[in-house]
């Protein structure tokens, strides 16, 4: 039998600063700059996680009907997998960066420039309620492995994963240096009344902005990863429209679509729309054979609010429901829904879906479609490409995101070791993999001037010796070769160079073109 999780109860406000005054503290006993020290930590977090997995699963399912299989691909394992690869890759990321070329300059060389990786310090986490274990636990990865102190801020929307996150934080990880603070916005106003090295913060871009404006007050960093309105491109040269129909669908299924990088809206070829409506239903069928309510996989909305959030853009759409549609409130189920739009102002083209229900929107061509996802959302946090190679490069050329699919959903958030992030405002910074081990690092660069070297570096003193700075330029300064339209110029060096290296572009180039004149000689020389 699974305990059932504690009852959710915030944490005094009084104790906040405490807490945050303690973990600064830990930080300054210097100890987490020890990677043994880390690495323990991660250890214990990893094993947190395996002892606490029957808890954390059925918190899952009491917070957002998550089905255990997602519970543990999605969650529990998913930062277990994390902390295994930090501790396989944390020697090499630790270790100090030598600057040689083409960073230093030779002349530059005997000054041993290198940059030197430092935790940033105390860091503040706040966490949403979608992937409540993961997007809270994967940012303190990084930053124990980079060597911070850290308070977590888990989301109140689900209440027995922050109550038993804070058990097996605190629990099982060093007394005060991480510590978790359960709450809503009182609390967390609270935490950004402190002083922070960094703030890490996951959830709305409206929240999101509320954070960065009061971390500008004390100059704090903070990293944002935020929403968006996604759009997927399908194009009449996608070439398989029931895998696109498929693939999308996943993509609005997993955590019943309550996942901030799956797509908001699909602009599709005109001619497709037909054929594509009916592949979506048989991909429905084939993943839901008694219906979605019935399956024991779907997940429910987090709350009323959020339901009738979603329901409210069913509500106005002027468009019509071509799969799914049913709710039910008491349950907080919505059934996966894919509505036919024709115009931009529609609500499930304007509002962020963040739930089970995406719009189709019929396209002439993809120009019309790049201007519509440019005009609804110019720097979405995901996109989703189903074209020909050229298409689908067109479409990363001429719109950007935070990341990228090719010819799926969410692939490229789909695994745990690759850069995430947005861009512009569906988020600042990314993490995962070693960009979360940089998330948290200060890359400190340090320079070393050896005492013999005094007379050779002496140029810089007072008084000032034109000659010398003469003399330093001759060594140090490289000569253009572009005149001033910009344009390369093709000097007396470039056609030496062009002469000696038989027109190879690299040293590589001309090896492999003398090599060969080589050959032919030699073989011409020695013929028979
Ligand atoms: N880029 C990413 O990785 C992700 C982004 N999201 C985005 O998050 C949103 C959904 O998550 P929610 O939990 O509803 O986000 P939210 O922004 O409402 O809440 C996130 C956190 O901020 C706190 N908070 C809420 N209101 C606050 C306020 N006024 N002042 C200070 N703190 C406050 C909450 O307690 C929670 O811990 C969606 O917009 C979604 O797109 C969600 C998951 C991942
Ligand atoms: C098994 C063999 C092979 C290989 C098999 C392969 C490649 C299996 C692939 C499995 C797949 C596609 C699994 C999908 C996993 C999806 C995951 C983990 C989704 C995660 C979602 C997350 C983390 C959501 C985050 C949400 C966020 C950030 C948000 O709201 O923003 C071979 C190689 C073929 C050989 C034979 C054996």
């Amino acid at each position: 039998m699974v305990t059932k999780a504690p009852e959710f109860q915030a944490t005094a406000l009084e104790a906040i600063p405490k807490i945050a005054s303690l973990a600064r503290g830990q930080f300054r006993t210097h100890k987490t700059k020890n990677v043994e020290w880390r690495k323990t930590q991660l250890r214990k977090l990893y094993w947190a996680l395996e002892d606490f997995k029957p808890q954390l699963v059925e918190a899952l399912k009491s917070d957002l009907g998550k089905s255990s299989f997602e519970a543990l691909l999605t969650e529990v394992d998913w930062v277990k997998k994390d902390c295994m690869w930090m501790l396989d890759h944390l020697d090499s990321f630790v270790k100090d960066q030598k600057l040689g070329s083409p960073d230093v300059p030779a002349t530059y060389s005997i000054m041993n420039f290198r940059v030197k990786k430092e935790p940033l310090g105390t860091v503040l986490i706040i966490g949403p309620y979608n992937y409540p274990i993961q997007l809270l636990l994967c940012p303190l990865v990084g930053a124990i492995a980079a060597g911070c102190t850290a308070v977590l801020k888990p989301s109140e929307l689900t209440p027995a994963c922050a109550m038993w996150t804070k058990e097996l934080i605190e629990k099982r990880l060093d007394s005060g240096s991480f510590s978790v603070v359960n709450g809503a916005i009182p609390e967390t106003n609270a935490l950004m009344a402190e002083k922070w090295d960094k703030i890490f913060f996951t959830g709305s871009a409206q929240v999101g902005s509320i954070i960065a404006q009061k971390a500008a007050q004390t100059l704090t960093p903070v990293v944002l990863e935020l929403g968006g309105k996604n759009p997927a491109f399908i194009t009449k040269n996608c070439g398989n429209l029931a895998l696109a129909a498929r693939r999308l669908l996943w993509g609005k299924t997993q955590n019943a679509g309550q996942v901030c990088m799956s797509q908001n809206y699909v602009l599709i070829d005109k001619d497709l729309v037909p054929t594509f409506i009916e592949f979506l239903k048989v991909a429905y069928k084939d993943m839901f054979p008694n219906g979605a309510k019935a399956s024991p996989d779907l997940s429910r909305i987090v709350n009323k609010r959020h339901f009738h959030r979603i329901k409210k853009m069913l509500d106005d759409t002027q468009g019509k429901i071509v799969m799914g549609g049913e709710l039910n409130e008491s349950e907080l189920y919505i059934e996966p829904t894919a509505v036919l739009v024709n115009s931009v102002n529609d609500s499930m083209m304007q509002e962020e879906s963040f739930g089970p229900i995406f719009s189709i929107y019929p396209v002439n061509t993809l120009d019309e479609a790049l201007n519509i996802a440019n005009l609804i959302h110019k720097t979405p946090l995901s996109l989703f490409t189903f074209g020909n190679k050229a298409e689908n490069n067109r479409i990363l050329n001429e719109m950007t995101s935070g990341g990228a699919t090719i010819n799926d959903g969410f692939f490229h958030g789909a695994v745990n070791t690759v850069p995430f992030g947005g861009v512009g405002d569906s988020g600042w910074g990314a993490y995962r993999g070693k960009a979360s081990f940089d998330s948290f690092t200060h890359f400190r660069t340090i320079a070393e001037t050896p005492g013999w070297a005094e007379k050779l570096i002496r140029v810089r003193y007072m008084p000032y010796d034109f000659k010398a700075l003469a003399f330093l330029n001759r060594l140090t300064e490289k000569s253009p070769n572009f005149d001033r339209s910009g344009k390369v110029v093709k000097g007396f060096g470039y056609w030496i160079k062009f002469l000696f290296g038989l027109g190879g572009k690299s040293a590589k180039g001309a090896f492999l073109r003398w090599l060969v004149v080589l050959v032919a000689h030699y073989m011409y020389t020695n013929r028979s």
